[in-house]
């Protein structure tokens, strides 16, 4: 049977591209002076098949999916379990650091159910997608049923097509889920082939005793749950409701030809397995910062991608990509406003 997620992504516009490579060698500059900030527009040209791109920042559609996991029960996490609903509450109310960004940016922020322990129908503006009542404890069972997994991932092609406004430019998927850096530290594991000291860390704050008591509950998930290589098994026995909804997510967008800027380790545990499932989609994502977590300088380091910033955030729920929001726009409105030598009467050099 094949899947939803199988289908084509989108084509990057080469010619743009290039062209857009072409204006930034001729703009009143020394040629590569404007450093990522120059490969930031270019690549922007390439998403939307246009030599100066339109700013991002007021077209950006952020999506939170919220989700509870069953390996919270295995004191995993320095905050209790109904952090999650009551974050939610916080997400819709606009007392989140996400909220904030959002309204800053004037970009649209979507707060998605993707299975939440505790009922959040009541609340304003929640959009209730939820698969079930949290995962299971994967310390004891798979985190899901293979079809709860490929429901999980459909929610993100649902925010995508039916959700966000069809004028998107840029997607930021974020996640809220307690104990969901155990979940995303046992899936990078899994795929990168990685002992669980190597990546587990601090999560929402745990002490060095802790941590030890994680990374042992990852490694006796990772040894039960044998075998672990293909990416939709990973995402079934360890994974998390709002992780799969953030790669199915990464991918939908990629087919309708919207990049995604990618969160912290969270977020890129999602990134890591929906490229595991389509490697050309690697060619839409943008890593927006490097998160304190421990593990996650690693895992970009695996996938190959150099993000935007390391300010030493660990927040997650989109808050490091809604952070670089300013950069992105910053380097399209240089591009597309900057004088060239000609236009300036500036010699070239
Ligand atoms: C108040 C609060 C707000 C948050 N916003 C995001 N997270 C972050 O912390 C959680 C992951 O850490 P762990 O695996 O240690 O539970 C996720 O919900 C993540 O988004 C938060 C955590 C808390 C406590
Ligand atoms: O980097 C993240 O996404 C992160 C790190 C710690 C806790 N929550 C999120």
């Amino acid at each position: 049977m094949s899947h939803w997620f199988e289908a084509p992504l989108a084509e990057i516009n080469v010619t743009s591209q290039q062209q857009a490579e072409l204006r930034q060698g001729v703009l009143t500059k020394p040629p590569g002076s404007l450093g990522q900030l120059e490969r930031l527009a270019v690549k922007f040209a390439g998403w939307q098949g246009e030599v100066k791109p339109e700013l991002v920042a007021k077209h950006t559609s952020i999506a939170i999916f919220a989700a509870d996991h069953g390996i919270a029960a295995e004191g995993v996490s320095a905050f209790p379990q109904a952090v999650t609903v009551e974050m939610v509450k916080n997400f819709a109310r606009g007392g989140a650091a996400i909220s904030v960004l959002a309204k800053h940016h004037e970009a649209a922020l979507h707060i998605i159910n993707a299975g939440t322990a505790n009922s959040v129908a009541e609340v304003a503006g929640v959009v209730d997608c939820a698969v079930a009542n949290g995962t299971a404890n994967f310390a004891l069972q798979p985190a899901m049923t293979e079809p709860e997994c490929l429901k999980a991932l459909a929610i993100g092609q649902h925010v995508i097509n039916e959700v966000i406004a069809d004028e998107t430019r840029l997607f930021i998927g974020g996640e809220m889920g307690i104990a969901n850096t155990t979940s995303a530290t046992a899936i990078c594991c899994a795929l990168l082939n990685m002992k669980a000291d190597e990546l587990v860390g601090a999560g929402t704050g745990l002490d060095e005793q802790a941590i030890i008591h994680k990374a042992s509950v990852i490694t006796a998930a990772l040894d039960k749950h044998q075998p672990l290589v293909k990416p939709l098994e990973v995402l079934t026995k360890v994974g998390g409701f709002e992780i799969a909804a953030l790669a199915g997510a990464y991918i939908a967008a990629a087919q309708k030809g919207i990049p995604s800027l990618v969160d912290g380790f969270i977020a890129t545990a999602s990134a890591l397995v929906a490229c595991k499932l389509r490697p050309e989609l690697k060619e839409w994502l943008l890593f927006s910062h490097q998160s304190a977590e421990k593990g996650h300088q690693r895992v970009l380091q695996q996938l190959d991608v150099t993000p935007l910033l390391s300010l030493e955030m660990r927040l997650g729920e989109a808050s490091g990509a809604a952070v670089c929001l300013s950069i992105i726009d910053s380097a399209l409105a240089l591009h597309a406003n900057m004088a060239t030598f000609e236009e300036a009467d500036v010699q070239a050099g």
